[in-house]
């Protein structure tokens, strides 16, 4: 699969919605190469972070122009959706390729307010920021080898890209990676607050709970051996993991229960959304 720079079959590509998602896809284009004259972005107020792309060439309409786009890429709140897109067909050509990034939009709320097309449902993560993030994707019947080949350059700009069989499996991504990345923060957090309620320092403490999240997330990308024998390696016999483990109690209940909760709550709000909950 080309970089996305290299890739001829991206065309003419209109982001509508610049903040930070919007934003982050963009950097990884632009960072693989990708011609900031072919881009687009549609905000009436986009995150100052494009500034750079704008001065590289990259168009800003406060509104959405009326020429055709090869390719159309929703990234606004979902909650924003049915008004942000109610002009966008005039900016589409019958086989233009739709991806929306935006929690809990379905497939058929895009198929009846834009016409039936190629779209794809993806859901990246912040990482994506620095390119380390991943996204899970699914296309509709009309998505073949051409559009998912094109979907595929653009999203792998920001990591790795999962095709998933069906259209729930997105809402269930995006409780566990879409929105997971909140989830390692808080325990980053919540370490550094443990090591300040014993008496660290709050600036070493949190030093100490950066380090070891992002130590422990690079050691589970490189290493062959899956997160639990990780976890085993720490845990000297009668040592002091083993007594953090039994108050977090990792194989019956607690953490992982509480995880499950969490999870089921996210991909639980992902359907409100589809059916339009405020
Ligand atoms: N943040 C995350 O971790 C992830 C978010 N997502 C999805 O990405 C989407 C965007 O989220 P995120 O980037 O965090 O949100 P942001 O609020 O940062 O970005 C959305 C942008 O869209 C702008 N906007 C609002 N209305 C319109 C409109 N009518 N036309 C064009 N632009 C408009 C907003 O402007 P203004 O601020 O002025 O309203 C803002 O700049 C959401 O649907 C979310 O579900 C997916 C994966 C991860
Ligand atoms: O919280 C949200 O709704 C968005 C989708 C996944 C991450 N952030």
């Amino acid at each position: 699969m080309p970089a996305v720079g290299q890739s001829a079959s991206v065309g003419r590509l209109l982001l509508l919605g610049g903040g930070n998602m919007g934003g982050a896809m963009l950097r990884g284009w632009m960072a693989e190469g990708l011609d900031p004259a072919t881009v687009t972005v549609v905000d009436p107020r986009p995150s100052e972070t494009l500034a750079p792309a704008f001065a590289a060439g990259v168009r800003h309409e406060a509104s959405i122009p009326a020429q055709p786009h090869d390719v159309v890429i929703l990234a606004v709140k979902p909650q924003m959706m049915r008004e942000a897109i109610g002009a966008l067909t005039a900016a589409m050509a019958p086989d233009t390729l739709v991806i929306s990034i935006a929690a809990g939009i379905t497939v058929a709320f895009l198929e009846e307010h834009l016409g039936r097309r190629p779209v794809v449902r993806a859901m990246p993560n912040t990482p994506a920021l620095i390119g380390r993030g991943i996204t899970g994707a699914f296309g509709n019947a009309l998505v073949g080898g051409v559009q998912r080949a094109t979907t595929t350059a653009l999203l792998k700009a920001s990591g790795p890209v999962e095709w998933v069989h069906s259209e729930a499996e997105i809402d269930m991504v995006t409780a566990v990676s879409g929105s997971g990345p909140a989830y390692v923060f808080l325990m980053a957090e919540a370490l550094a607050e443990a090591g300040v309620a014993l008496g660290l320092e709050p600036a070493l403490a949190m030093r100490l709970a950066r380090h070891t999240m992002a130590g422990a997330g690079e050691l589970m990308i490189r290493s062959d051996d899956e997160p639990a024998q990780l976890r085993r390696n720490v845990t000297s016999p009668k040592g002091t993991t083993e007594a953090a483990l039994k108050v977090l109690s990792v194989d019956d209940g607690g953490l992982k229960e509480l995880m499950r909760h969490a999870v089921d709550a996210a991909r639980r709000r992902a359907g409100e959304l589809a059916r339009g909950e405020a």
